[in-house]
């Protein structure tokens, strides 16, 4: 079941248009984030979801209800800030039972359903103190705590770790992860960050000025972006995308070449990539390999490495192909030199195409 339906859902500010017919359906129980460059819409469409804009447009049903038009309070969701908004004057306590003593529930319900939550947590032990007390990371707990407590059909996290720093980032990552897990609620989540995105989402949603561009688990967009901008967005570093013209095409092959990688036959159909039409060849950086790639088909090109960096476990090469800048992630720490020119591999199913309006072409599999 539907845990969250979007349907032709449209926003507007005055004549300016933020979002355009955005349909989107988020099975009950699922981790869905909300991805693309500041400005594209997902603050203002996890807004919409929870009541706090109305929809100019379209239909936003929670569990199977029509909630378009419901106030915030009766939508059953539940949402954390990226400035955790909690009350300075109240201790953890008092914050986090904020909610509830609005529901008016007895003081017995109210203690045992904090004492739950701040155990969720990890909060148990700081139920006197106030937010001032608190890290970062620990008042955005207690925003999480408050949260919980409602018990909502939907939690919606606008960019709730962007405060805190990169170690504790990765923590509470595990530990979001870990909390999802454990309440199995719907959860959407917002962020600009892709990597959040990478390790949390069960599914993705990749926005950009205000539309959809992919929706899918996280490792489809990685290999499979729908189009060039999840193709750059998706992946750090990202997919190189070279320019490339068709010179000949079949029904199982098409021909591509260019000044920076050659002539390079591929298995896609030619039933949208005539010869003469323009294209973008897309190779992610790690499919790049020194030594020839574990496959019966593949390309060698030449390039000459500019700038190196090694992260112990990886080294990135920015390298120049011909005139064409690619980066390189080589696993280890292999023997690679600035200004010398080396010899890279890349398997031939590892090689994307895009047609000239940057939408991917699927290859042909076997
Ligand atoms: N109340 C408003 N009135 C007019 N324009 C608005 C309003 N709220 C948001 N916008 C505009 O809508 C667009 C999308 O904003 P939104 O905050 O949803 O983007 P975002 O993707 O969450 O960006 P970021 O990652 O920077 O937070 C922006 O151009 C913003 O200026």
């Amino acid at each position: 079941m539907s845990g969250l339906e979007l349907v032709g859902v449209s926003k507007s500010y005055q004549s300016q248009s933020i979002l355009t017919d955005v349909s989107l359906s988020i099975e009950r129980g699922e981790f869905a984030v909300f991805v693309g460059p500041s400005g594209c819409g997902k603050s203002t469409l996890l807004r919409l979801i929870a009541g706090l804009d109305p929809v100019t447009q379209g239909q936003i049903s929670i569990d199977g209800q029509d909630v378009s038009h419901a106030a915030a309070g009766r939508r059953s969701v539940a949402m954390v800030f990226q400035s955790y908004a909690l009350y300075p004057h109240m201790s953890v306590f008092e914050n986090i039972a904020f909610p509830l003593q609005m529901a008016r529930l007895s003081k017995s319900d109210v203690k045992q359903a904090v004492q739950k939550a701040a155990e969720i947590v990890k909060l148990d032990g700081r139920l006197g103190d106030k937010p001032a007390k608190l890290s970062g990371g620990q008042r955005q707990r207690v925003a999480i705590a408050r949260a919980i407590v409602r018990q909502p059909a939907v939690f919606l996290m606008d960019e709730p770790l962007s405060n805190l720093d990169a170690a504790l980032r990765a923590e509470m990552r595990m530990e979001l992860t870990q909390l999802h897990r454990r309440l199995g609620t719907t959860m959407v989540y917002v962020t600009h960050d892709q990597l959040e995105a990478m390790t949390m989402a069960d599914r993705i949603v990749v926005l950009n000025g205000g539309r959809v561009e992919q929706v899918g688990p996280p490792m489809e967009l990685y290999h499979h972006p729908s189009n060039t901008f999840v193709a750059r967005f998706i992946g750090s570093p990202p997919m190189n995308l070279v320019p490339c013209k068709v010179t000949e095409s079949d029904a199982a092959r098409v021909r591509v070449s260019c000044e920076a990688v050659g002539d390079l036959v591929l298995p896609f159909s030619g039933e949208r990539l005539k010869a003469g039409d323009h294209c973008v060849i897309g190779i992610r950086p790690e499919a790049f390999r020194i030594g020839p790639p574990d496959s019966r088909e593949f390309f060698s090109f030449q390039l000459v490495p500019q700038v190196l960096e090694r992260l112990g476990v990886h080294l990135i090469a920015h390298a120049q192909l011909s005139a064409q800048s690619v980066t390189c992630l080589f696993d280890g720490d292999p023997t690679v030199i600035v200004g010398q020119p080396m010899t890279v591999h890349v398997a031939a199913h590892q090689v994307r195409i895009f047609d000239d309006t940057g939408a991917a072409r699927t290859p042909i599999s076997g």
